[in-house]
């Protein structure tokens, strides 16, 4: 039992924290050996299975996480974008696995992971389940066999809670058109459409957000074309996927290199 790989959680209170915290107490692979809130959070120093309104489990909440990295092997983090730059430094300083969920993240982010992928294992994705990762490579293959002729749009619906814009699962759909199509997307993509706008852009990428309700998270990739439509659509009802996908990722990452990974690679898609 003891010599089951350690994880941390981060954001321990968020509706992530919660279900991923259930999930590694529940696996018979792992085992929970901290649990991470902001400072003047208010479950700091509460015992974690009691302040998520259960049994008491022994991991007390703390706002220290390089002590805690120090006693893991994995961190799994989602959370959002300044606290995940901050960590992926402490997840290198203690040698852990760092798995990132957190989306909303601006390229100059994403580039202070480098150095830290220096040191340690990285793994990131906008979506952590097998479904929407298996949707990226179908939506790559039908964006390079269709032609500008078929207009590509991609349309996201998500709970009002969220705070980011487009969803980091439209953006890797988005990435994944774009590349099939042989573009950049940040040439091509075209978001917030207001008022007049003119007619649309031949060969753009257009994004969509819904927001509302309690919305797990739904994407449709939509090929339309004259006299026809392709709509790929991937629909989650339950936060667990995103979970069980973040475990996956940080037990893969124990024999990994370390370096910058996404679920395509923990997948082998
Ligand atoms: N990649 C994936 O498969 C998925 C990614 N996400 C992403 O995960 C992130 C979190 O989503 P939710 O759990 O819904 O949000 P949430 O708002 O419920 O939880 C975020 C948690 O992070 C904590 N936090 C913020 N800054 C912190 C810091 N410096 N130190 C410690 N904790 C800190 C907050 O106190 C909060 O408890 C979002 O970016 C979301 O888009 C969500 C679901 C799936
Ligand atoms: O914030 C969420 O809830 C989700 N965020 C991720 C995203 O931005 O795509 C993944 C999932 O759709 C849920």
């Amino acid at each position: 039992m003891t010599d089951l790989p350690g994880i941390v959680i981060t954001g321990a209170s968020g509706r992530m924290g919660q279900m991923l915290i259930n999930t590694v107490l529940g696996s018979d692979k792992c085992k929970l050996v901290g649990a991470i809130e902001r400072t003047g959070h208010d479950w700091v120093g509460r015992d974690v299975g009691e302040a998520m309104g259960g049994l008491t489990n022994g991991v007390i909440v703390t706002d220290d996480a390089l002590e805690a990295f120090s006693r893991a092997q994995a961190v799994i983090d989602f959370t959002a974008p300044a606290a995940t730059v901050a960590f992926s430094a402490l997840a290198a300083q203690a040698h852990c696995v760092h798995v990132i969920g957190t989306t909303g993240m601006t390229d100059d982010d994403i580039s202070k992971l480098g150095a830290a992928a220096h040191h340690c294992t990285i793994v990131r994705a906008g979506n952590m389940s097998l479904g929407v990762n298996l949707l990226t490579k179908i939506t790559k293959m039908v964006a390079q066999a269709l032609d500008d002729d078929f207009d590509i749009e991609v349309v996201e619906a998500h709970h009002n809670r969220k705070v980011d814009a487009p969803s980091g699962t439209a953006l890797m759909l988005g990435e994944a058109a774009a590349e099939g199509r042989g573009v950049i997307l940040a040439d091509v993509s075209e978001s917030g459409r207001d008022g007049i706008t003119g007619a649309r852009t031949r060969g753009d990428i257009g994004f969509s957000a819904i927001r509302g309700g309690d919305v797990v998270g739904e994407h449709d990739v939509m090929f339309l074309g004259d006299g026809e439509r392709i709509i790929l659509r991937h629909v989650a009802s339950d936060r667990s996927l995103f979970a069980k996908g973040a475990l996956k990722a940080a037990l893969w990452g124990q024999t990994q290199k370390p370096g910058e990974y996404d679920m395509m690679d923990v997948l082998g898609l």
